[in-house]
């Protein structure tokens, strides 16, 4: 079944597309690349060729297999330029309204039998696949950031996804080296359920003045051997992206204990949204990350 999957379009090229891009183009799979602007776009092949090559530097890939991988990367500002994909994962930032319209763009073109997913970090797939044409061909495909590096997919399963949706994307989860962890779809799946909660106590820890920046951070990395503190890693993951976890959260399981920290909040009314603008709990303009507070 999953033999069929031999091309992919990725929508969004920010670091979650660009590393699904990267990872599906050097199993060997054609992948489309699709964003709102042809800078956008650039910028990711521009970011993929620099992963690659350190790839190619450690070893841990071939300098064929990357120039490979490039040209398997074809960029479109279109949604027609994914007409003819077997499967396509949408990466655009986790705001519902944005996804929603991005399906009703993509199904209108897209051929009838290509499967849709959605690598969204917490909103619910029974949701985003009721907005398509072909919610038994809708999933969950949901990767780790650092796309490259990191073992783990989780699939998620909308109430009426089939099995043959089910068996062809994990398939192509293995076909990319991954591991496979099945959540079923509740608010923010198994991963961010308990990581994005550690995540805002963390904040909460700072707002409240427990412990600055460095303090937190080394607290959690040299008391609780995590490979970076949760702030440096909230930065990592992007501050929008936490806050829009943490609201999924708080209003899909209506429970207090979910509430966003006001002071992440604010980070984002700020446009502070971590290394992505260079600005977050970190400051990453100089030649090395200051905290912030
Ligand atoms: C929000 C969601 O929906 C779900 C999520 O993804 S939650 C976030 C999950 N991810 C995590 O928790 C990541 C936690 N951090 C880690 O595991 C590690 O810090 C890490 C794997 C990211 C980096 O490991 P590290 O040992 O510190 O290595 P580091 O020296 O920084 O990098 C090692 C190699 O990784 C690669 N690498 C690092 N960052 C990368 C990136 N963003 N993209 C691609 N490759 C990257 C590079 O090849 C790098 O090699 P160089 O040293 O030559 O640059
Ligand atoms: N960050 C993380 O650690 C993880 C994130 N995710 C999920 O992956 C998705 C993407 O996150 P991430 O890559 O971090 O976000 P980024 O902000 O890095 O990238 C999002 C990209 O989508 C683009 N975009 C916005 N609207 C559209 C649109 N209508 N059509 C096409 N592209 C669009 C953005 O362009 P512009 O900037 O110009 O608006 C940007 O290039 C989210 O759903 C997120 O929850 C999943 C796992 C981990």
């Amino acid at each position: 079944m999953a033999a069929m999957i031999k091309k992919i379009g990725v929508i969004g090229s920010g670091q979650m597309g660009n590393g699904i891009a990267h990872v599906a183009a050097l199993a060997g799979l054609d992948v489309v690349l699709n964003d709102v602007s042809s800078d956008r776009v650039k910028s990711a092949m521009a970011t993929i060729n620099g992963n690659l090559s350190r790839q190619v530097a450690k070893k841990i890939i071939t300098e064929d297999a990357r120039k490979q991988a490039l040209g398997r990367i074809v960029s479109t500002e279109t949604m027609e330029g994914l007409s003819d994909c077997d499967l396509v994962i949408e990466s655009a930032v986790e705001k519902e309204e944005i996804k929603r319209k991005i399906f009703h763009d993509l199904c209108a073109v897209l051929k009838p039998e290509a499967i849709v997913a959605s690598n969204t970090s917490s909103i619910s797939i029974t949701r985003l696949a009721a907005s398509t044409d072909r919610p038994e061909r809708f999933i969950g495909i949901h990767f780790m950031n650092p796309v490259p590096l990191m073992e783990l997919v989780e699939l998620i399963r909308g109430i009426a996804t089939d099995d043959a949706t089910f068996d062809a994307a994990k398939e192509f989860v293995t076909r990319l080296g991954k591991q496979v962890a099945v959540s079923e779809d509740f608010p923010a799946f198994i991963v961010n359920r308990i990581l994005l909660p550690m995540i805002n106590e963390a904040i909460y820890t700072l707002y409240e003045g427990v412990g600055n920046v460095e303090a937190i951070d080394a607290a959690m990395k040299l008391g609780a051997h995590h490979p970076m503190g949760p702030l440096e890693l909230a930065d990592f993951i992007g501050l929008d992206t936490c806050l829009s976890i943490m609201q999924v959260l708080h209003e899909g399981l209506a429970d207090s204990k979910y509430r966003p920290c006001p002071l992440l909040v604010k980070y984002v009314e700020a446009g502070w949204l971590g290394r992505k603008t260079q600005r977050g709990f970190y400051d990453y303009r100089g030649d090395k990350p200051v905290p912030t507070r």
